[in-house]
């Protein structure tokens, strides 16, 4: 559960209507307020009342959110009056679909909700909260379809923003509540001058609509925020109407969810998830409605047993009174998280025609892979490891929507036989992440955990503040994320960079400091400074991996570096234009390599490459070689016409030029190193003609280093 006293919420759209309740809710639960809104009378008497219940408690910021900069400046007066900020209420909004209208309402209602979201992550720290004010008309007909859109929009956003994959980067929770019609100025008199077609009649007009619609206070709207405040998983939804409540889930976050757990609760040393059952009970209660066939959350604490929405609606004996997450009261919830399951259970049985088991060919390798649904995987082992939840996924259910087509092309494309899951450097890397020994590089290394260290001397206290076993669970949390990007993430929401009181060392030694760092733990949902040493060490990471995370920070605190390792060339690698300018350069000595006509030795070329001088002095040798050549040309003559005649001759003829593939020169010696022996060559030729290789006795020549050897023609008999 989370704790709102001492919290510090910015709320905007909160001079009036749901804002305002919003506002009043959260001073009274303990909270400071920064109420900005453009309307600075209502503004101001909104902090006037909430200052006159509790002194100083609020401060009105007027500001239009539709200005960036303007909203960048109230996200940073928050944090210089009430020093942080740990909720963003991303709430003002305006109905008006008229031609000169309809682009400030999305201006409004999406635009600003975008940029009031990214400039919450980048001001909130680990376990901050985003609301966003949506609509029931992000998912209904309504009479104002751009203002549906936006809602819509909005839902999306949030959804999408406090999803799993978002969460464990940010640790921020993302959530959105869906009022219904709720009587406000936004919902007031001036709407049917608002639409943009008209399609009232007498009978039908919005008023009449309006009246029978089920309304409700803004107070109730108050009410589900502040329950989705303490208890809502990040991208979940809340719907509010009539007054009653009910929050629909992204089956998805439920992991998100443990993962925040993991931290918060364990480190409130409430309960342990590795060894206490009871905090297994409380993830099952949590993670039941998973397993709900509509994929919503049926109140997993309660509010709703055995109902759905509708009926809830109907009931005038509903009271929406929750039961909160407490480790202590345990035994109820296991009761009632037991026969949740075992309903949902019997409803998967009665419909089974809907379901397929599809064996997912595709293993997961990354974290980006993790699927939208999670089996559970805490209640039976306890562990929070993502790892461990991508596996089970290898089978699951996919609902047959899914186009059949679609799937069968799947099936027989290459990337889906592919499997990544089991590359070697996968399973080292998985085991890496599991803090299991592991092999990278052919070298073996030893599982991650903390190094040791004494932290008493140092001004931070570290090791008194957190135990041993916190700061087991903190690296494999860590190292758990497997991811690079979000390991980054996680560096980045957890390290400061901030100026630094001195410049130069005291000594005045050294470089001049630039930024000075400070690290933080999550511990008991409170962020707890420690020295660097025992940042670093705790998660076994040097400050490399530091400095490498803030070197690639956008101006909203995310990592946007990639992930270059093992992917870089090496440094002394030619550069390309180098390669050029040498082979541009040897182009120019206008060389060629010799190419030399058939029967021509180096007897022959030499001669007729010399002077008139030398090719006197070379003239009987030359004379000797052409006589051998016609000699040798003779001799293949009459062997041929031998051949032809006789059936128990064969005469195989080379081209050594193009058997002996060697390079030969007049200046230097190249030899072959033994003898080389044509008879495997010939043996194949004869063995090809006669079928038999015992038929003929056939003599071999050896021939050694014939090309020095111009006398022999590698004839043989
Ligand atoms: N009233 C409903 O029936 C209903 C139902 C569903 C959702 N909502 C949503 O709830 C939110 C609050 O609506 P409400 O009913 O309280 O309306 P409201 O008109 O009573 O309050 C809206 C507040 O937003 C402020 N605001 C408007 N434009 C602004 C701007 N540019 N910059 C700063 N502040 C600005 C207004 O001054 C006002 O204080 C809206 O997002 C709305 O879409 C309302
Ligand atoms: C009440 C009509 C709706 O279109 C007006 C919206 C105006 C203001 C705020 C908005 O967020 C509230 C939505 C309330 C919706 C209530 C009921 C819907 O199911 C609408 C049904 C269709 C319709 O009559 O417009």
């Amino acid at each position: 559960m989370y704790d709102i006293p001492g919290k510090v919420a910015l709320v905007t759209g909160g001079a009036k209507g749901i804002g305002r309740a919003y506002c009043v809710a959260l001073v009274q639960h303990g909270a400071k307020v920064i109420i900005v809104d453009k309307d600075s009378e209502n503004g101001k008497a909104t902090e006037k009342h909430s200052n006159d219940n509790k002194p100083g408690s609020s401060l009105f910021i007027c500001c239009d959110v539709t200005s960036s900069a303007a909203l960048n400046a109230c996200f940073d007066g928050a944090m210089k009056h009430f020093g942080k900020l740990d909720i963003v209420i991303n709430n003002a909004g305006r109905v008006d679909e008229t031609e000169e209208g309809w682009r400030s309402t999305v201006e409004l209602n999406l635009v600003a909700v975008i940029q009031g979201c990214r400039l919450a992550i980048a001001y909130l720290k680990a376990g901050g909260v985003i609301i966003n004010t949506s609509s029931i008309a992000a998912s209904r007909e309504s009479t104002f379809p751009i203002y549906s859109a936006t809602k819509g929009g909005v839902t999306a956003l949030s959804k999408s923003l406090g999803a799993p994959r978002q969460f464990r980067v940010t640790q921020i929770r993302v959530m959105a509540i869906q009022p219904g019609y709720t009587p406000t100025t936004l919902a007031g008199e001036r709407l049917k001058e608002l639409v943009w077609i008209q399609t009232d009649t007498p009978e039908d007009n919005l008023k009449n609509r309006l009246s029978s619609y089920p309304s409700q206070t803004t107070e109730s709207v108050a009410e589900c925020m502040i329950e989705a405040l303490k208890e809502g998983e990040s991208g979940s939804v809340w719907t509010v109407d009539g007054g009653r409540w009910q929050n629909e889930k992204s089956v998805a976050s439920t992991s998100a969810h443990r993962s925040y757990f993991s931290q918060s609760i364990l480190m409130s040393g409430k309960c342990s998830i590795k060894n206490d059952t009871s905090s297994r009970r409380n993830f099952h209660l949590t993670s039941d409605s998973e397993q709900s066939d509509d994929g919503q959350n049926s109140k997993p604490h309660g509010a709703f047993p055995n109902q759905d929405f509708e009926e809830c609606n109907q009931d005038p004996n509903y009271s929406p009174v929750p039961n909160s997450i407490d480790c202590s009261s345990a035994e109820n919830s296991d009761e009632s998280a037991v026969s949740d399951v075992s309903e949902n259970e019997g409803q998967k049985r009665k419909k089974p025609k809907k379901q397929r088991k599809v064996v997912k060919k595709r293993k997961l390798g990354a974290i980006e892979d993790f699927p939208n649904s999670v089996p559970l995987v805490l209640q039976e082992t306890g562990e929070t490891n993502i790892h461990q939840v991508l596996r089970q996924t290898e089978t699951e259910e996919t609902p047959e929507t899914e186009n059949a087509d679609i799937q069968q092309i799947r099936d027989r494309s290459r990337w889906r036989k592919r499997n990544l899951q089991h590359w070697e450097v996968n399973v080292e890397r998985r085991k890496r992440s599991d803090c299991l020994p592991y092999t990278i590089k052919k070298k073996d290394q030893p599982g991650k955990a903390p190094k040791p260290i004494v932290c008493d001397r140092c001004r931070f206290k570290c090791t008194s503040k957190i135990t041993e076993t916190q700061r087991g669970e903190l690296c494999s949390c860590y190292w758990s994320l497997f991811d690079f990007k979000r390991q980054k993430g996680f560096i980045l929401t957890r390290v400061k960079s901030c100026v630094p009181e001195r410049r130069r060392s005291r000594t005045g030694e050294g470089r001049e400091r630039s930024d000075s760092k400070q690290y933080f733990f999550m511990v008991d949902g409170e962020d707890v400074r420690v020295c660097q040493a025992f940042f670093l060490k705790t998660l076994c990471i040097s400050n490399v991996v530091v400095f490498n995370a803030f070197k690639s920070k956008d101006g909203f605190g995310c990592y946007v570096g990639e992930d270059l390792r093992g992917k870089h060339e090496p440094s002394n690698k030619t550069k390309p234009q180098e390669i050029a300018f040498v082979k541009q350069h040897i182009d120019n000595f206008n060389l060629s390599f010799f190419n030399p006509k058939k029967d021509r030795c180096q007897t022959c070329v030499s001669f007729e490459n010399a002077s008139l001088e030398e090719k006197e002095k070379l003239k009987a040798e030359f004379d000797n070689n052409q006589r051998r050549k016609e000699d040798c040309n003779a001799a293949k003559s009459q062997d041929k016409a031998r051949a032809a005649e006789k059936l128990n001759f064969i005469s195989v003829t080379f081209d050594l030029q193009s058997v002996l593939q060697i390079p030969s020169s007049d200046v230097s010696k190249m030899t072959f190193p033994d003898f080389f022996d044509l008879k495997v060559l010939a043996d194949l030729l004869i063995k090809n003609r006669t079928k038999d290789e015992n038929k003929e006795k056939v003599n071999w020549l050896k021939v050694k280093s014939f090309r020095f050897r111009k006398d022999n023609p590698g004839r043989m008999e």
